[in-house]
């Protein structure tokens, strides 16, 4: 009989918890250095009801650290000359350190030119060009949520990073890309692989990390692990559920195969999700000492 392998799971929930507490002990010194609260606002166009949660848990995590939460809801008809209005409205607004515009935007909208407009000293998501190119050449920048909560559980879970070959499938500008790039500040071997890399399964053989970024519920296989690696699944796909008519959660790894090959492995829902709001959270907070000109918070 050969052993079987418990992979050790990856608790974001908690990991998030504890910087959220972090955070919250910092805002007082914020605000007696500068007699104001940070400030986040976010942006939500149309009533699509999976933004609708997210937004409301934003919101209920800003105002538990300490934080103000300016919402803007406007409807699914909203021109994108109005959207652009009210981002120029919130660059102007010092209440305000951070600028979410919550995607995806109505067809209608350019998102790009939406992105544009928000300013980059504001732009937590780091989203703007700005700062996706001040990350790819090693200045200081917003750092996006998602990739930056992944990085932040790979350091917890494995100390230093250096010349651990790490795998990142998917190339989007939000995860992937950004994700690449922080992992290659830490001194991996970074391969991006995509939905055209040619024997996906025997290139993440090779990973010792493994960060899963694509958006296919459970596309990655247990047999595509190499035993001990450290899997990070950033997949939230709602798929229907044991009941009719229910959904619920999965994430782009096959977790239960992944976790018998793994050494560490991060659970969906509960493993990079709530990293994501907490990294805005600690976003805001750096944003806002930047513009403030207080020194930024170290370590978080
Ligand atoms: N401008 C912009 N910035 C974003 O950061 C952004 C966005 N648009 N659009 C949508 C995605 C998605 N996103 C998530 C945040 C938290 C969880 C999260 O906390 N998930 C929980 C479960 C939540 C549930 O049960 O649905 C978990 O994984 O444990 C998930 C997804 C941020 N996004």
């Amino acid at each position: 009989m050969t052993a079987r392998n418990i992979a050790s799971i990856i608790d974001g929930k908690a990991f998030a918890a504890g910087l959220r507490a972090r955070l919250a002990a910092l805002v007082p010194d914020f605000v007696r250095a500068t007699g104001r609260a940070p400030g986040l606002a976010v942006v939500l166009v149309g009533d699509d009801p999976a933004s609708q949660v997210y937004v409301r848990s934003k919101h209920k995590a800003t105002v538990e650290a300490g934080m103000l939460s300016f919402e803007h809801r406007l409807s699914a008809d909203t021109t994108q000359q109005a959207l652009l209005d009210l981002v120029a409205t919130l660059n102007a607004d010092d209440a305000v350190d951070g600028i979410l515009v919550q995607l995806p935007l109505p067809a209608h909208i350019d998102d790009k030119a939406v992105l544009a407009s928000i300013d980059p000293a504001k732009d937590v998501d780091g989203f703007h060009v700005v700062n996706a190119g001040k990350l790819a050449v090693g200045e200081e920048a917003l750092v996006p949520c998602t990739p930056l909560g992944s990085l932040m559980l790979l350091q917890d879970a494995l100390g230093d990073l250096s010349g651990l070959h790490a795998v990142v499938i998917g190339r989007s500008n939000i995860v992937g890309k950004p994700m690449a790039q922080l992992l290659l500040q830490q001194s991996c071997t970074v391969t991006i692989a995509h939905s055209r890399t040619r024997d996906l399964p025997a290139i993440v053989r090779l990973a010792d990390i493994v960060v899963a970024a694509v958006g296919r519920p459970e596309m990655v296989r247990g047999d595509w692990i190499k035993p001990g690696a450290t899997v990070i699944d950033v997949g939230i796909n709602r798929v229907p559920g044991a009941e009719p008519g229910k959904t619920r959660l999965v994430g782009d790894c096959a977790y239960d195969e992944c976790a018998a090959v793994a050494g560490a492995i991060t659970p969906v829902p509960g493993g990079v999700g709530p990293m994501t709001i907490a990294c805005l959270l600690r976003n805001t907070l750096v944003a806002a000492s930047r513009r403030a000109g207080v020194n930024a918070p170290e370590g978080l």
